[in-house]
């Protein structure tokens, strides 16, 4: 029996899969694509339409009203989390970059929902330190400098409530987690640590999708009460 199960997308199937979830296509998002683009090499870090369809399930699934996200950039992430609001819901979304913010709101308030978003500017992690201390989450994403999503876990995971979930994005670095020496790559470095972290983690429960660039779903254990050093 093959152990594999798991197809390769060529560009063909890959754009098969990006044709194929509810609002493919949406002019707002393809819009927000070409802005981006024109941002020339960066642009590769706006996460791909399927994801962000992901997303909105997500966060419409959990009927998530409190939100958080780390790394806005030009507010793709940011866009598909506030569609997937319920009545009332939140997002709160950090960046330290006012140009690429900038795009962001412009095409929040095109969609409709920068009423429901609040962009802070900073370093992520000082941002989180600094929130106000009794906000807890429903939902995070996180999506931003990669040698700091483990203290961007730790500084999330006891805001988060029981039940919640927190996606983080880039887990499997184009395969280079694959690769042995690590040395020159502190970026996978990191992510490798966390990947395997995760995994031992007794706090969440998680799993490992093969979406776009790879994330990975945290659900915090109901019932757990957080410690940072409890693992
Ligand atoms: C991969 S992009 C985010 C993509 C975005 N989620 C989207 O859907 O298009 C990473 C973003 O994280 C931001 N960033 C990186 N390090 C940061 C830090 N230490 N504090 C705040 N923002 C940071 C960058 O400015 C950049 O906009």
């Amino acid at each position: 029996m093959a152990l594999q199960n798991y197809i390769r997308l060529d560009d063909a199937l890959c754009a098969y899969v990006r044709n194929h979830h509810s609002g493919a296509g949406d002019p707002v998002f393809l819009d927000l694509r070409e802005e981006t683009m024109r941002l020339g090499a960066v642009a590769e870090m706006m996460i791909p339409e399927e994801e962000a369809a992901l997303l909105s399930i997500l966060v419409g699934a959990m009927r998530a009203r409190r939100t958080i996200e780390i790394g806005t950039f030009t507010g793709a992430s940011g866009l598909a989390i506030a569609r997937g609001l319920t009545e009332g819901g939140k997002l709160l979304s950090f960046d330290r970059s006012k140009e690429w913010t900038r795009i962001a709101q412009a095409f929040w308030r095109r969609a409709g929902v920068d009423d429901r978003i609040e962009l802070r500017l900073g370093p992520a992690l000082q941002s989180l330190e600094e929130l106000e201390a009794d906000w807890t989450f429903d939902f995070a994403f996180v999506d931003a400098d990669k040698t700091g999503y483990d203290a961007y876990y730790e500084a999330l995971l006891p805001r988060m409530r029981p039940g919640g979930l927190l996606v983080f994005d880039n887990m499997l670095r184009e395969g280079r987690v694959l690769e042995g020496d690590l040395r020159h790559d502190p970026d996978t470095e990191a992510i490798v640590r966390l990947n395997d972290k995760l995994r031992e983690d007794s706090r969440i429960e998680g799993v490992l999708l093969p979406i776009a660039d790879g994330i990975y779903l945290c659900r915090k254990k109901e019932g757990v009460i957080p410690l940072s050093n409890h693992h």
